[in-house]
């Protein structure tokens, strides 16, 4: 196979399905699911996804263009290797997704959905993480990055969301945020629906879902602007030095979930609010029914704002700064 994106976008199964080169070993096991082993033992086992929303396309090129030169033997890769395409269907719509967002429904929570596309994706890609880190002996590094874009512009470009995470994140996983010129780290205070916290808390995976600018459809994308990014990643497979982050990102933790449940949902702020706008406390932000959500604390920071989610589903978050780790930074 020489184009997994190209595979994915078309429908069809490659043939042959498996393959190998000097440097490793590939399977093609279902549409935009493709594991790659290297030839030498390793107890690094990486899933790198994007896609897992149809429209949030560059991170989709950026992955493939990776993934392109280690079917062609040019890279030697170090870690085993899940690569997902999270929605096939949703990028050959240029679509968020078709029926319900996927990211909300890991965690078996597609099992509360009727059936839909979208639904049984979450059920195939929870068994492909459950498969790929049960095969693994002995794994010292088991990492997930789950590639995004943003709806809205942002203050911070280009920042990590952090799911919920009892343990101490591994130093070495931290690194590697900063080196891929993340400015920010927001930490989630409960569980979701989405492929990090499923991969996390299933599997005791760093995961950490990357947003990396804005969503364009394929062939708008300016792909220098995920340089740092590419870079981080190439080092992370290819076993390349890790490039020297230059500023620690700043730290958020959530506040305060938004969520839309009835079609008397408003938020109260522009179409042009950037993400991590910061309010003052008392501002009333959304109203839904009765309930009213404002700002509590002396400040907080709006991120993925959108009143037009389903009812019942997140339309915002609210954040605070962590003002110890923060302080340091100055
Ligand atoms: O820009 C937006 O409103 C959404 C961008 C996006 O898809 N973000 C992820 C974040 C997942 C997380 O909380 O870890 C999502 O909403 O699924
Ligand atoms: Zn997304």
């Amino acid at each position: 196979m020489q184009d997994f994106l190209k595979h994915t976008l078309s429908g069809e199964k490659p043939y042959p399905s498996a393959g190998e080169n000097d440097q490793l070993r590939w399977q093609w096991l279902d549409e935009g699911i493709l594991e790659l082993t290297p030839h030498q033992p390793t107890r690094q086992a990486i899933v790198i996804s994007a896609g897992i929303h149809g429209n949030e396309t560059a991170p989709v090129e950026i992955l493939n263009q990776l993934v392109t030169l280690l079917l062609q033997g040019e890279k030697m890769l170090v870690p085993r290797l899940l690569v997902i395409l999270g929605n096939p269907a949703a990028l050959r719509a240029n679509k968020r997704y078709l029926r319900c967002d996927l990211n909300r429904l890991f965690g078996g929570r597609w099992q509360q959905y009727e059936d839909c596309p979208e639904a049984r994706r979450a059920w195939r890609l929870e068994q492909a993480l459950e498969t790929f880190w049960q095969a693994g002996n002995n794994v010292e590094i088991g990492w997930h990055l789950d590639l995004h874009t943003a709806i809205r512009g942002s203050y911070h470009p280009r920042f990590g969301v952090l799911p919920l995470n009892e343990r101490a994140w591994p130093e070495a996983f931290m690194q590697w945020l900063t080196a891929a010129g993340l400015e920010a780290l927001v930490f989630h205070r409960a569980p979701g629906g989405t492929f990090t916290h499923y991969s996390c808390e299933h599997f005791g995976a760093s995961s950490c879902t990357l947003e990396l600018g804005k969503a364009q459809p394929f062939g708008e994308n300016d792909l220098t602007q995920f340089s740092e990014a590419k870079q981080a990643l190439a080092s992370l497979l290819f076993g390349e030095a890790l490039p020297a982050g230059k500023h620690a990102p700043r730290r958020y933790r959530v506040s305060q979930q938004i969520t839309r449940t009835s079609n008397a949902f408003q938020l109260h702020m522009d179409t042009d609010t950037l993400n991590f706008t910061a309010f003052p406390q008392g501002t009333l932000l959304a109203e839904d029914g009765d309930t009213r959500y404002y700002v509590k604390q002396a400040r907080e920071y709006v991120l993925f704002p959108n009143p037009n989610v389903a009812p019942g589903l997140r339309a915002g978050l609210l954040l605070v700064e962590d003002n110890a780790h923060n302080d340091v930074l100055g």
